[in-house]
């Protein structure tokens, strides 16, 4: 199977696609709205209201130099309060221009700080729906990537777009006004900005691809990063001096993408140049026109400032508009990211009228020569399984790494389900049951569990969240799980952070974290146990114990275990040897010795290292 290819690096942004693009503006607006509706109303309100006092100071401006000509021809002629009225007309709206301003500036970043958060948790709840092999796919991790970015990035956007919003309302008004004087004028504007829009435009669109392309790699060095400096990844870095060989990768990666960043840039700056030079030329052409007819008496000193002033400002807003325009537009590419990985949808999905799950099983889980792809790979991690595991029994999977163990107890929990073949529970397909139901009632300890980074309390409770108001229950679990005798060393007992991520944490020997993450399976009231491999860090008599108690509580129950530990392996009723995904032996450990084949090799050869 092939993995479908990156975006390749001669992909263009055409119009279409940047036009198509802002069609994801009214899903934004939604989100928007639904963070704070009252804060995004009093945005646009605010900034509506703004829009109109540049074109009204102007006008005032105006009103105000023509009357003090006038008064300056004629002494006399104009009553002096008519101007300082006037001139605290004006005043009145720049103080009310820029009080606007500011709350306009406090609304936005208040509700960009919300909606960063608001897109945050929608990430983590869309996360939560998606299947297991969706995670171990890179290309979705770069979609969850860009995504994520999307949640900081976008407040930007937000700011944008009500700014362009504000703006072009503010150019209708002086427009209207530049009109009733000369509409060439309007044109000579247009042609002044056309071009940087154009060079803006395009160099956005080589920005996003460039961005595009770097992704993988800048996850890759992300990953560089924290391996070169992480509480986790310490130990074996300086074990075997690895700093050098990180930072290495690291430089050469980043040295690599800031060429290609600096060439880009570089260009965009040059042609910047040009293009604003251009936008220069035209507002001086218009300045020139504006000169003469006030020179020939056809307009007065007033109207003069007033052209000048809002052909001036009409520039500097179409510009801002226009570049804005690709960074908005550029902005709704992204947002492409973010929809996009909305759109991820589960392939294992709930029943459509799900059954309960049966409590008690009855017969018990039958495999019907099931089998099992992991996407991308060529491999079948399991193939061709036919065998019961009853109910109330107690089985234990045998086989060397690889051969599929953890798989075909990731089949039963359905984190996927079966390429081919089917599981039926008590005569039912698993995939016809409640799968939150059936996930209550599996309960799984796998062999790279999460050291959460939490108290001990909450490391014991995530076995049952249901259940997190019951300290009994959490101090019986960790009875049960020998993590009880932990409890006396630590000076905050069940209130002890655990880990050393932050502070006050302490942390545990491989073996304690074992405890306490068995503990967790001792939360559930599950039918179905399964340790994968529980005890590898186990001692010898923590071991012993372990499953002494283990077999106690589990009486009746079924249970799955992973071992590569016979003295573990044989207190299972009956136990399966897996080869190359494929069922080699069955049967109790007693019969699998009679027969004399592959566990009864692997059993002597591990006696024979204890001898
Ligand atoms: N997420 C995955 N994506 C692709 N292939 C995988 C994935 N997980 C496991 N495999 C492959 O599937 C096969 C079976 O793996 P599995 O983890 O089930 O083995 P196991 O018997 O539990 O091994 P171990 O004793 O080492 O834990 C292996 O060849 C492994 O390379």
């Amino acid at each position: 199977m092939k993995r479908p290819s990156p975006p390749g690096s001669a992909e263009q942004v055409t119009w279409k696609q940047r036009l198509r693009a802002l069609g994801n503006l009214p899903a934004f607006f939604r989100l928007v709205w639904q963070t704070s509706p009252w804060m995004t109303a009093a945005d646009l309100g605010l900034r509506v209201l703004r829009s109109a006092i540049p074109v009204s100071v102007l006008y005032v401006g105006k009103l105000i130099i023509d009357l003090v000509v006038q008064a300056s021809r004629h002494p006399g002629s104009v009553p002096t309060e008519r101007i300082w009225e006037l001139v605290a007309l004006e005043f009145g709206l720049a103080i009310a221009s820029d009080g606007l301003g500011r709350l306009t500036n406090l609304l936005d970043s208040l509700l960009g700080d919300l909606f960063a958060n608001h897109t945050t948790v929608l990430i983590m709840e869309h996360a939560a729906t998606l299947d297991l092999d969706q995670f171990e796919d890179s290309e979705f991790y770069d979609k969850l990537e860009r995504a994520r970015q999307q949640t900081t990035g976008r407040t930007i956007l937000l700011s944008q777009i009500l700014s362009q919003l504000q703006d072009l309302i503010t150019m209708g008004f002086l427009a209207v006004g530049l009109m009733t004087f000369n509409i060439w004028l309007i044109l000579l504007l247009l042609l002044a900005v056309i071009p940087a829009f154009l060079g803006e435009s395009y160099f956005n669109d080589k920005t996003y691809l460039l961005m595009r392309e770097q992704t993988m790699g800048r996850r890759e060095m992300d990953y560089v990063r924290y391996l070169g400096a992480s509480d986790e990844t310490a130990k074996e870095v300086k074990l075997f001096d690895l700093s050098g060989f990180l930072i290495q990768i690291y430089r050469d990666m980043s040295h690599r993408y800031y060429l290609e960043y600096k060439r880009l840039v570089t260009r965009r700056s040059v042609w910047g140049t040009v293009f604003s030079l251009i936008g220069s030329a035209g507002y001086y052409a218009a300045y020139v026109w504006i000169i003469g007819r006030t020179l020939t008496g056809k307009l007065s000193i007033g109207d003069l400032t007033f052209l000048a002033g809002s052909f001036r400002q009409l520039r500097a807003l179409l510009d801002g508009i226009l570049t804005r325009f690709t960074s908005v537009s550029q902005g709704a590419i992204y947002l492409s990211d973010l929809f996009d990985f909305f759109q991820i949808k589960p392939r294992i999905r709930p029943a459509e009228r799900p059954l309960p799950f049966p409590n008690p099983i009855k017969t018990g889980f039958v495999f019907e020569d099931v089998g099992f792809q992991y996407t991308y790979s060529e491999r079948w991690a399991n193939r061709h399984l036919n065998f019961t595991l009853h109910a109330g029994e107690k089985l234990a999977l045998v086989g060397e790494n690889g051969a599929g163990k953890t798989t075909l107890v990731k089949l039963l929990a359905r984190l996927y389900d079966p390429t081919e073949g089917r599981i039926l529970l008590d005569g039912v397909d698993l995939k016809e049951y409640d799968m939150a139901d059936l996930r209550r009632n599996i309960g799984i300890i796998f062999q790279d569990f999460i050291r959460y980074q939490m108290t001990l309390n909450n490391n014991i409770v995530v076995g049952n969240i249901e259940q997190k108001e019951s300290q009994d229950r959490v101090e019986r679990a960790a009875m049960q799980s020998l993590a009880g005798e932990l409890v006396e060393k630590l000076p905050k007992r069940y209130d002890q952070p655990l880990g050393r991520r932050f502070n006050n944490g302490v942390e545990l020997s491989g073996g304690e974290w074992q405890k306490v993450a068995l503990a967790r399976a001792y939360m559930r009231d599950a039918q179905l146990l399964i340790l994968d491999e529980p005890t590898a860090a186990l001692d010898a008599r923590a071991e012993h114990e372990v499953f002494q108690r283990f077999a106690d509580l589990t009486r009746g129950k079924m249970a799955v275990l992973i071992s590569h530990r016979f003295s573990t392996v044989r207190m299972a009723d009956r136990i399966l040897v897996l080869e190359n995904g494929q069922l080699l032996e069955i049967g109790s450990h007693e019969e699998l010795l009679a027969l004399g084949g592959r566990y009864a090799e692997l059993f002597h050869l591990q006696a024979a290292g204890y001898r």
